[in-house]
This record gives structure tokens, C-alpha cells and sequence, in this order.
């Protein structure tokens, strides 16, 4: 599927946090296109994750509206499959009993088709340099391959849209270049990806920039 997007108008989030409520979004305004990288890049508790959290439907806004756009229109994330929204949480969400190319093949698998699915998870587990370790459990692969099988898995329906919560932070030089090159590709396929990162790398091959601040979004102020 291509040409789907998600729109964010206004969308406000607060936390009650004891006696004191954090608001997290204070209005966020946001729009990913196909076909487009857009990084979300913002100091820590700056609200890039809640942004994610209410993109995907895990949380809900207190006020503003998202809305899916193209093939996608008029539908509630949370009724979205994995080939239509596909994530990379910042926690990666692998299943501990399962070895990581049936990690990778969770998607296919739910929706009864993991046989077909069996070359192309082979294809992104090796390029993004876990291809060896597909009989290995998580607890038995480093934190980085784990999160590389978590973006394979993200990548393996050709998701209309893709939300990945930092999904360079535990790599190397050369393996955040291998992931960022999955991620542009499945872009320039037709997938809206958006990032929340930390990562210059990342950073340098997304196609926007956008700042996230006290729960507000803009423009990236410095390089
Ligand atoms: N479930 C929650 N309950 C209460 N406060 C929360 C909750 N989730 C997030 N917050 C608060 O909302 C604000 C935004 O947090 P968020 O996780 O979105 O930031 P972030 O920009 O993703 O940070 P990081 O870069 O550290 O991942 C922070 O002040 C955080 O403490």
C-alpha cells in the first residue's frame, strides 16, 4: 500500500502525574507524507514518545484530532495492521520465546502467511547484519541485534506507515547506517516513516527535521 500518511491537528496530552499534571503535547501539529523520512528530534521528556503513543493509538489525545490519510483515510490506528502501521518501540517489544527470525515473522505469521513472508525477513535480517542469528533467542543476542530484528520485523509487510521510537540508539557507526539505509528504502517504496532520534546519522538522511520542544513541535532551529 502507498500514499498513506498521518496527520496530527492540535493535539494536546496531559499527564496526571500525582498532584501535578505534565502536559507532554501542548498542541502538536504534524503531517507525513508517503514516500518521506521525517525525524522527530527534541531533549528527553520533550514528548517525542507520547507523539508516537497517540500516533499508533496507544494513547488517546485529551483534545486535537489524527487522522490517517490516502488508502488509510477515515481509520482509528488501533484497527490498522501491521502492513498498513508498523512499529519500532523504543522498549522493541521482541517475544523472549521466540528465536529472532520468528521474531521477524510475527507479522506474516498472525495474519497466516509466514511462509511467503520466509525470503524477504531472510532478506532484511541479513541486511541489516542479523541474517546469522536467526536461530538465536533476544536474551541471547546483544541489545543492538535486537533492535535491528525489531526494525526487520517493522519492515517485513511493507508497512503504509512506519513510527520508529529511536531505533539507531544501540548501534554502531556502521550498523545505524545499514538500519537508515532499510528505513530510507522502505520510504522511497512508498512508506511515511517517522522517526524520533537522538542520532546526527539519522538525523542527516531524513528528508525533514522537526524539533520537538516543551511539547511543541517547529522547525529545527540548529544543525
Ligand atoms: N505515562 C506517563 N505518565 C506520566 N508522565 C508521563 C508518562 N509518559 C510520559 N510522561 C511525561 O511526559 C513528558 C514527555 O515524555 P516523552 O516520553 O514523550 O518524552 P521523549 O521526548 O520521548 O523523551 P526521551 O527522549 O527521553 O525518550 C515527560 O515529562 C514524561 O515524564
Amino acid at each position: 500500500m502507498t500514499g498513506a500518511g498521518v496527520v496530527a491537528d492540535s493535539l494536546v496530552k496531559t499527564y496526571a502525574r500525582g498532584a501535578r499534571p505534565v502536559t507532554a503535547l501542548a498542541g502538536v501539529d504534524l503531517a507525513v507524507a508517503g514516500g518521506e523520512v521525517v525525524a522527530l528530534v527534541g531533549p528527553s521528556g520533550s514528548g517525542k514518545s507520547t507523539l508516537l503513543a497517540l500516533l499508533c493509538g496507544w494513547e488517546s489525545p485529551d483534545s486535537g484530532v489524527l487522522s490517517y490519510t490516502g488508502p488509510l483515510a477515515g481509520r482509528r490506528p488501533e484497527t490498522l495492521g501491521w502492513s498498513e502501521l508498523a512499529l519500532v518501540p523504543q522498549a522493541l517489544g521482541l517475544v523472549a520465546d521466540l528465536p529472532l527470525a520468528d521474531n521477524v515473522l510475527l507479522p506474516a505469521r498472525l495474519r497466516g502467511d509466514a511462509a511467503a513472508a520466509g525470503p524477504r525477513a531472510g532478506d532484511l535480517m541479513a541486511g541489516v547484519g542479523i541474517g546469522h542469528l536467526a536461530g538465536r533467542y533476544p536474551h541471547e543476542t546483544s541489545l543492538g541485534e535486537q533492535q535491528r530484528a525489531a526494525v526487520a520485523r517493522a519492515l517485513l509487510l511493507h508497512p503504509a506507515v512506519l513510527l520508529a521510537d529511536e531505533p539507531t540508539a544501540h548501534q554502531d557507526r556502521g550498523h545505524a547506517d545499514r538500519l537508515l539505509d532499510a528505513l530510507v528504502a522502505a520510504a522511497r517504496a512508498g512508506t511515511a516513516v517517522l522517526l524520533a532520534t537522538h542520532d546526527e546519522q539519522a538525523l542527516d538522511r531524513a528528508d525533514r527535521v522537526l524539533a520537538m520542544r516543551d511539547g511543541r513541535l517547529g522547525p529545527r532551529t540548529s544543525p
